[in-house]
C-alpha cells in the first residue's frame, strides 16, 4: 500500500490523491484485462470533455451514473445489469479492483460501464455541466484521524463539483459505517446549498435503499459491528 506524503504547503483546492493503487500482484488473465479490455472501456480525460455526455456509450445512454471508488465492483457490476439502458462510469484507481470489474464485465458481458483508472475529483472536473442522474460513494476511505481529514473524497469543492455535474433532480448517495464520517457528510451537505438530504424518518438511512447490493467493505463493517448509513441527497 503506496500513500503519498501529505504537504503542508497545498492548499486545500490543490488536493493531491492519496490512496493504493496497487495491491496483491495481478494474476495473468487479470493482467490481460487491464493491458486488452481496459483500454476500450476507459475514458480519455485529456480530451476536450463531450458535448454530449451520454454518447460516451454507443447507443448513447439514456441515463449516466457515475460510481466513486467502486473497491471490487460488486455494487457497480449488479447496478449496470440491473439498468441496461443507463450508462455507468466507474471509477477506481485501485489497480485490483479494476482488475476485478473487468472480470465482472466480461463473465457477463456488461455493454454499459466505462472506466476510469484516477482520483475522481478529475473526472468529475472533465464531465459536463448536469450530465449526471446519480452519483454513489459507497465506504469511502475513511481517514479517521483528524489531521487526515482533509484527505476525505467529501469536501466542499467536491461538493460544489458534484453540484455541478449531476441534472436537477439528481442524486448523490453516500454509504458509510463510520459515524463521525457520517456526521462530517451530513454537515458539509446541509451547507451546500444546491442538496437536499432526503430522509424523512430514521430507517430512511439505517436501512439500505430497495435493490442495494452490499459491498466487501460493508460486509466487514456488519462483521465487526459497524452499522452503516445510508445518506441521500437530492440535487435541487
Ligand atoms: C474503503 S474502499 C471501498 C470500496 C467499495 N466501494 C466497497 O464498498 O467495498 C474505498 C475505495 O475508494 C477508492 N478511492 C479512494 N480515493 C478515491 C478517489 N479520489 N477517486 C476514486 N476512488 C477513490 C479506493 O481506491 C478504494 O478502493
Amino acid at each position: 500500500m503506496s500513500e503519498r506524503k501529505s504537504d503542508p504547503d497545498r492548499s486545500e483546492g490543490e488536493r493531491a490523491f492519496f490512496g493504493r493503487r496497487k495491491g496483491h500482484k495481478l494474476r495473468q488473465h487479470q493482467a490481460e484485462l487491464i493491458n486488452h479490455l481496459l483500454p476500450h472501456l476507459s475514458l480519455d480525460i485529456t480530451v476536450p470533455r463531450p458535448a454530449n455526455a451520454a454518447e460516451i456509450f454507443d447507443p448513447a445512454a439514456e441515463d449516466l451514473r457515475l460510481e466513486i471508488g467502486f473497491g471490487g465492483g460488486e455494487h457497480l457490476a449488479a447496478e449496470a445489469q440491473n439498468f441496461p439502458t443507463t450508462g455507468f462510469i466507474g471509477c477506481e484507481p485501485y489497480v485490483n479492483g479494476m482488475a476485478k470489474i473487468l472480470a465482472q464485465i466480461e463473465a457477463a458481458n456488461i455493454g454499459n460501464i466505462r472506466l476510469f483508472a484516477g482520483d475522481a475529483a478529475e473526472l468529475l472536473a472533465w464531465l459536463p455541466d448536469a450530465s449526471l442522474s446519480r452519483i454513489d460513494l459507497i465506504h469511502p476511505d475513511p481517514w479517521p484521524k483528524r489531521r487526515h481529514w482533509k484527505r476525505r473524497f467529501v469536501q466542499d469543492r467536491t461538493i460544489a463539483a458534484m453540484a455541478r455535474v449531476l441534472k436537477a433532480g439528481g442524486e448523490f448517495r453516500f454509504v458509510c459505517d463510520i459515524d463521525d464520517y457520517c456526521a462530517w457528510t451530513l454537515s458539509h451537505l446541509a451547507r451546500a446549498p444546491d442538496f437536499q438530504w432526503l430522509a424523512e424518518r430514521a430507517d430512511d438511512f439505517r436501512k439500505p435503499w430497495a435493490g442495494y447490493t452490499m459491498t466487501r467493505y460493508g460486509r466487514k463493517a456488519a462483521r465487526e459491528g459497524r452499522k452503516a448509513a445510508y445518506l441521500r441527497f437530492r440535487r435541487r
